[in-house]
């Protein structure tokens, strides 16, 4: 391809994910995979540049852009190199008419700024993530793990986490492959640890996804006790499977629950965990350094639905547990409404709940939980809470 070319498929895929993004369809890298594996002449090489055109052009603007080409004319606009390849030759795209409007920049939608929470530096919400990595104390000790990885580099506050630099492939490590460690951001690390599950305990992890949290969970109980991974989507939690046999932590059971009806599958729990963990579905502002593009998904009809539905998870999490259990909220979303607003209404709405200090050294303490941001932890953003029954 012509470097051109490669700008003319850029613009072709960012109205495909600009489409995706309205419409609540595929992952920008869903698209571009299936993009090259329709256009087999693409190398390496275009594909690569062709990916970073797209991702520059995400990046770069906060707001959904009217089309690929606004998107791809911004970036231009700011890049004269890229400009120059707008030549309107065989493949290439047309020249860019003088008062051709491109994508504004920005970091965050004009619509979602002012619902940030107080102190969130947005320029760090789009700044490199390293990789975070967790030692699974299942099968491994700090001091073992780093023997793979010398260039890893401690986290403060986390004594079995270790830092490398952004795009290391640890999937390709022994280390990896033997279950020693997972990847895993230092702030999920915090989350999990926030949780104080220990061995023997009873632990529901009720939105678990794929189970990140879930392993980490595992890890801090030993191995022992009873650790119920929950969540309403088959397909995310059957990729918990693997990972647990991966990691040696086999006695997690899991449990599909049926969307709008959870209670139902959860009524033999009732009065009985020690520890839920709500990792609740979120806007995912926290996550945006990994994931640029959730910004032209969200909408405020969505977040309404999202702050709704986090409400009414957190009440069908709170007859879970047992007195003197421990109910973490968690979210990797930055905004007051997802985070402190959201457990001000749960402490509103549920007599016999206290929150109780995290006292974790990291982070800011914001409402009754304490805030992460990329800009002032270095980790994924999040708010989080731990609210203790007292009654
Ligand atoms: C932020 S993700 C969880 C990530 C996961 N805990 C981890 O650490 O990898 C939120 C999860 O909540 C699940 N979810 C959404 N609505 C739910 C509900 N009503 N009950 C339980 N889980 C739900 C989603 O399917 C999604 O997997």
């Amino acid at each position: 391809m012509t470097p051109a070319a490669r700008v003319q498929a850029a613009i072709e895929l960012l109205d495909a994910i600009i489409a995706s993004a309205r419409d609540g369809g595929p992952a920008a890298d869903t698209l571009i995979a299936r993009y090259f594996k329709e256009r087999r002449y693409a190398g390496s090489r275009d594909r690569r540049a062709v990916r970073d055109h797209v991702y520059d052009a995400v990046r770069r603007a906060a707001d959904r852009p009217e089309s690929g080409r606004a998107a791809m004319v911004g970036l231009a606009r700011e890049r004269a190199e890229i400009a120059a390849l707008f030549d309107g030759s065989p493949h290439a795209p047309a020249p860019i008419a003088p008062d051709e409007p491109g994508a504004v920049s920005g970091a965050v939608p004009g619509w979602l700024t002012p619902l940030l929470a107080e102190p969130v530096e947005q320029d760090g919400l789009l700044g490199r993530a390293p990789v975070d990595l967790r030692v699974n104390r299942l099968k491994a000790t700090p001091d073992q793990v780093s023997t793979f990885f010398p260039e890893a580099v401690a986290i403060d506050g986390l004594p079995d986490a270790l830092r490398l630099p952004e795009g290391w492939p640890v999937e390709q490590s022994d280390a990896w492959k033997q279950g020693l460690v997972e990847v895993q951001d230092a702030g999920s690390q915090l989350i999990s640890a926030a949780c104080g599950a220990e061995a023997g305990m009873t632990v529901i992890d009720l939105c678990a996804g794929a189970g990140g949290k879930t392993l980490a969970l595992a890890a801090a109980m030993a191995g022992r006790g009873r650790l119920i991974a929950a969540d309403t989507i088959r397909s995310r939690l059957s990729r918990l499977a693997p990972r647990a046999e991966r990691a040696g932590a086999t006695f997690i059971e899991t449990l599909l629950l049926d969307q709008g009806h959870e209670a139902r599958a959860l009524d033999g729990l009732k009065g009985r965990a020690d520890v839920v963990l709500v990792d609740a579905p979120c806007s995912g502002t926290g996550t945006w350094r990994r994931n640029p593009e959730a910004r032209w998904r969200m909408t405020p009809a969505r977040l309404d639905r999202l702050v709704q539905e986090q409400a009414r998870i957190l009440d069908f999490a709170a007859p879970l547990l047992a007195p003197g259990g421990a109910l973490v909220y968690a979210t990797c979303a930055l905004t007051d409404r997802e985070g402190a607003g959201q457990v001000r209404g749960f402490l509103k709405r549920h007599d016999g709940w206290t929150a109780e200090p995290l006292g974790i050294g990291q982070g800011r303490d914001h409402g009754d939980g304490l805030l992460l941001t990329p800009g002032h932890d270095a980790t994924d953003g999040f708010y989080f809470a731990r609210l203790a029954r007292t009654a």
